[in-house]
């Protein structure tokens, strides 16, 4: 086991002897630095203590977390030949909720503090309750202050019977209880000698031996990206690499990916650790670096998965809030910025399901609010769409925090439970065949341009690839949609909206079906065309935007309808390029230009780029 690192959140208040069983933690494991340690027994000795007070080491810092740092949670990282640990220490006054939850959000094991002499309050509930929420493994109860319960048996049979019954309620796994004096160190880091009715190891011995690595998620690849890096190589080549922390399962160099939300596949080419050592897989928790085969778009904020096993990706989802603000309340129409691994995006508070009381569980369906400390199930509507799992399958891709938009504070944070359909009555009917059914994962693939670009011959020559291929693949062209589905439309700005929304929408339920949609569509609008790209991300669909880029000149030289002629004849009004405009896509996945030769070519090289 040595080597691997055992993250702590720690629970109770200053009073139960929080910090002085860290203290204890660090000082029996010989963690303290010595001139901190010497300074300590003066301090102590002065005051005329009996023993070290163990607190000075922990509460002494507390001063440097106070200078404006907006999470007030301080890591203490120590020792032994069998783990590294990191102790997330928050003081225990009224923002416990807050400082738990950030504290807590990446922990394996909480210890929760209770008095002996006063066993299991409200805290306790909250805290144990909290840790229950936040999906933290392992459970364990320190009923510390056995000293001034004479190390009674019974009482501390007591206070785990209280809890025990408490914790039914709630879904953790492993509980364990340990007596302990934090003051006097007994059960912490060595065996008691006046509790020998207790058998069990001591704190340390649990935390050394508490078994963590079957607790990830090692099925779900993902890799959020956190920036690019963009070497300058002697070379003139750039070779763009991502990097980030893993989120969940592993990569490997050759894995097939795609890049969430753009749906692009590629192959993992190299991947390097921190420092720059070249290695050949990496799994949740590495930092590393990533470079793949295709110079795709990527960003800050996408993800990189395997195309097998994706993660929602949408904009409305249900999540359990945390409220953490003293000086505004939570309410239904509120708007934050919020943080969800390495994406960002402005949000809306669509719908309060109910607040719950955290000490009976009672869930009131009536509250339409939050206040401090207060935690409500809700629904929340993403501007930009988001990539992310349940959090009880990854709490790293299924968590966020709502900052506040006028002061920058974190005010909230949340657990997705899960997407939901967008109209709240009109449920989504997912049907009985999943995706994984179909023998083939669709995808639309849209071009946009000018009349007489090319796009319907492109799409015509894709079409007819992917069917001999195999492959299912449909063409919708707007010209011959505008026959029948769209007949009633005509070419005023409203119409093309609405035509474009139409077309996207059937596009989705091909893509859906398995076949590859291929659209072809003047879409002269930007935000129409970035709809379908949404409605296409809502459903976790594939989208790709090819910009069928040819100049007007040409369009109207070729002019194979004669259209050109009878727009500049005055015979066709609002005709695209000529009296109604055409906005030009800034970020399409393709961008075909007539110097990129035929038709054939065009076509073989959007397939081959999509691995299709
Ligand atoms: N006023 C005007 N402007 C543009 N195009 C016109 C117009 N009137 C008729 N047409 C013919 O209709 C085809 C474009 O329809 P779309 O559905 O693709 O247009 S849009 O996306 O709604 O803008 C377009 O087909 P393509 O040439 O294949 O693009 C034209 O043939
Ligand atoms: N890559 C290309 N190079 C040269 N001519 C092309 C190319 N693509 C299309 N064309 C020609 O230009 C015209 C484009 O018409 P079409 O495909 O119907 O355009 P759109 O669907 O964009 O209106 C056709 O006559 C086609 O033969």
């Amino acid at each position: 086991m040595t080597g691997d690192m055992l993250r702590i959140a720690t629970a109770g208040s200053v009073d139960d002897g929080k910090s002085t069983l860290i203290g204890r933690l660090l000082y029996d494991s010989k963690s303290i630095f010595t001139d901190q340690l010497e300074a300590i027994e003066r301090t102590s000795s002065q005051r005329g203590d009996e023993s070290a007070d163990l607190a000075l080491l922990t509460d002494g810092l507390r001063a440097e977390r106070e200078q404006g740092i907006t999470i007030d949670v301080a890591y203490r990282y120590f020792s032994t030949p069998e783990r590294k640990f990191i102790v997330a220490d928050s003081p225990g006054h009224v923002q416990y909720t807050r400082n738990m939850v950030t504290g807590a959000s990446t922990a394996d094991l909480a210890i929760i503090l209770v008095d002996a002499r006063k066993g299991v309050l409200e805290q306790t509930r909250r805290h144990a309750f909290l840790s229950s929420l936040l999906g933290i493994p392992h459970l364990t109860v320190c009923v510390n202050k056995m000293d001034l319960v004479d190390y009674s048996e019974e009482r501390y049979d007591e206070i785990v019977a209280e809890f025990t019954a408490f914790a039914a309620k709630l879904n953790v796994t492993d509980v364990m209880f340990i007596p302990i004096s934090a003051l006097r160190g007994d059960n912490v880091v060595d065996r008691s000698e006046t509790m020998g009715w207790y058998t069990g190891r001591s704190l340390l011995g649990h935390l050394e031996t508490v078994h963590i690595a079957s607790d990830k998620n090692l099925i779900d690849a993902r890799f959020p990206v956190q920036y690019v890096i963009r070497p300058q190589r002697a070379d003139g080549l750039d070779h763009r690499a991502f990097a980030g922390t893993v989120a969940g399962g592993g990569l490997s160099v050759g894995d097939k990916v795609v890049a969430l939300p753009g749906g692009f596949g590629t192959e993992v080419v190299k991947i390097w650790g921190p420092g720059g050592a070249e290695r050949s897989e990496a799994s949740a928790g590495d930092a590393v670096s990533v470079e793949l085969a295709d110079e795709i778009d990527i960003v800050r904020g996408d993800m990189i998965v395997r195309p097998g096993n994706r993660p929602h990706v949408g904009r409305d989802l249900d999540a359990m809030v945390c409220w953490f603000s003293e000086t505004r309340s939570l309410s239904e129409g509120d708007t934050f910025w919020m943080l969800c691994g390495t994406r960002e995006t402005r949000v809306s508070v669509t719908g309060m399901n109910y607040r719950l009381d955290v000490n009976t569980l009672h869930r009131d369906g009536a509250a339409d609010e939050l206040e401090l400390n207060e935690i409500g199930r809700m629904t929340l509507h993403c501007q930009q769409p988001m990539m992310f799992d349940e959090y009880r399958r990854n709490r790293q891709t299924g968590s966020f925090i709502l900052i506040d938009e006028a002061t920058n504070a974190t005010v909230a944070a949340g657990m997705i439970g899960a997407p939901v359909a967008h109209d709240s009555n009109v449920v989504w009917e997912a049907g009985k065949v999943t995706r994984e059914h179909r023998a083939y994962r669709g995808a639309t693939i849209w071009l946009t341009g000018l009349s007489g670009s090319g796009k319907s011959t492109i799409a015509t020559e894709l079409e007819r690839r992917l069917v001999a291929e195999g492959r299912p693949a449909y063409l919708l062209d707007g010209d011959n949609l505008r026959h029948g589905l769209n007949a009633d439309l005509g070419f005023s700005d409203d119409d093309r909206r609405e035509n474009i929304r139409r077309t996207a929408e059937v596009a989705s339920l091909f893509t859906d079906s398995g076949a590859v949609a291929l659209v072809s569509l003047i879409s002269p609008f930007a935000a129409e065309r970035q709809r379908a790209r949404e409605i296409h991300a809502a459903r976790d669909l594939p989208f790709f935007e090819v910009f069928v880029d040819t100049p007007l000149d040409d369009c109207e030289a070729r002019d194979p309808k004669g259209l050109y002629a009878k727009a500049r004849a005055g015979e066709i009004a609002q005709f695209t390029g000529i009296d109604s405009p055409y906005e030009r896509p800034v970020t399409p996945e393709f961008v075909i230009r007539p110097s990129d030769g035929g038709p054939a070519d065009i076509a073989e090289m959007i397939l081959q780029r999509l691995g299709m």
